[in-house]
């Protein structure tokens, strides 16, 4: 039967690690990424309607003034649909987890489903933005080329994760722009990980590249990671994507709702979510 209102979630992307290998003539960077998701995310509802609409609403509506570049709605245009779209905001914005990417992927999800219609080519998915393909994707997998190319990795074992923001907006050019070096190491292949220790260990032998322009732009991912780090049972520490958020990796769900628990009491400011990895 056919349904006119359809529902899909946009789970925030983390990248675990984030090697940077590279730039091509055109300026954009190649990546070496080991990519998962997260329980916490937007929510997109389209409903059948015919004009294209956007509403914004949730608890980070008002960092996101609807406007026509809106990814959901560029989305939209790629899927040649007209819909009423609803974005439960729920993810900070410019924040290195791919809020709008999830969104723009989700928006693709939906409305296929409503309009019963195949999803985009790869190329126009990849136009929407580089971590689109990976949010389409929506599992763990390697990322690399400048975010086209995805390779699946053995299964990874049970984690959670907190995500922690410190409302510092951060735009990803300028994170790229400020990196000194940019021909890195890439990842090794992404082995059998069957604790969550052990993909910490792998973790800890890892990188995120952007680290460091991003800490020179926001120094208070510095202050972040330190928070992190200080919890019981933290694994490891990391800034996702272009930052400002950093995740830390827990074995278990209520070590990690107590260390997000914390850092709460301790930086009412802070964006701050404890979440299952989803791999
Ligand atoms: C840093 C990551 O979050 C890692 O997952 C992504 O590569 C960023 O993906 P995104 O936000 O979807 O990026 P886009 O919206 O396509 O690009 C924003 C800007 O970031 C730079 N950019 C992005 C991706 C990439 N591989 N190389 C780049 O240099 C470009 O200046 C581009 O104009
Ligand atoms: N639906 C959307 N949600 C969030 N940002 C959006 C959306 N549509 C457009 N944007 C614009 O995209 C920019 C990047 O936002 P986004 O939250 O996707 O960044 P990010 O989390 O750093 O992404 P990434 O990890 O992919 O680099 C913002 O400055 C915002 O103006």
């Amino acid at each position: 039967m056919a349904t006119d209102t359809v529902e899909d979630f946009a789970p925030a992307k983390i990248n675990l690690s984030l090697h940077v290998t590279g730039q091509r003539a055109d300026g954009y960077h190649l990546l070496d990424s080991l990519v998962v998701f997260a329980d916490v995310g937007d929510r997109i509802t389209v409903r059948a309607d015919d004009r294209l609409s956007l509403q914004i609403a949730g608890p980070q509506a008002a960092e996101l003034p609807v406007q026509d570049d809106n990814l959901v709605l560029r989305a939209a245009r790629v899927m040649g649909m007209t819909a009423a779209i609803t974005l439960d905001k729920q993810l900070p914005v410019a924040s290195g987890i791919g809020g709008g990417s999830a969104d723009a992927a989700a928006t693709l999800r939906a409305l296929a489903r409503l309009g019963q219609k195949p999803l985009p080519a790869d190329r126009d998915v990849l136009a929407l933005g580089a971590d689109v393909p990976v949010c389409l994707h929506g599992r763990a997998v390697r990322m690399q080329g400048v975010g086209e190319v995805l390779t699946p990795v053995p299964p990874l074992p049970e984690a959670w994760l907190v995500l922690v923001n410190p409302r510092v907006a951060v735009a990803t050019p300028e994170v790229f722009q400020g990196m000194t070096y940019k021909a890195n190491a890439p990842m090794p292949e992404v082995p059998r990980l069957p604790s969550v220790t052990a993909l910490a260990a792998f973790l800890h032998a890892m990188r995120n590249d952007m680290e460091a322009s991003a800490l020179a732009l926001a120094p208070v991912i510095g202050a972040v990671r330190l928070a992190l780090r200080a919890q019981p049972g933290c694994l490891l520490a990391r800034m996702s994507g272009s930052g400002a958020t950093c995740f830390g990796v827990f074995g278990d769900g209520p070590t990690a709702r107590t260390a997000a628990r914390e850092i709460t009491a301790a930086y009412p400011g802070w964006w701050v979510a404890p979440a299952r990895m989803l791999s």
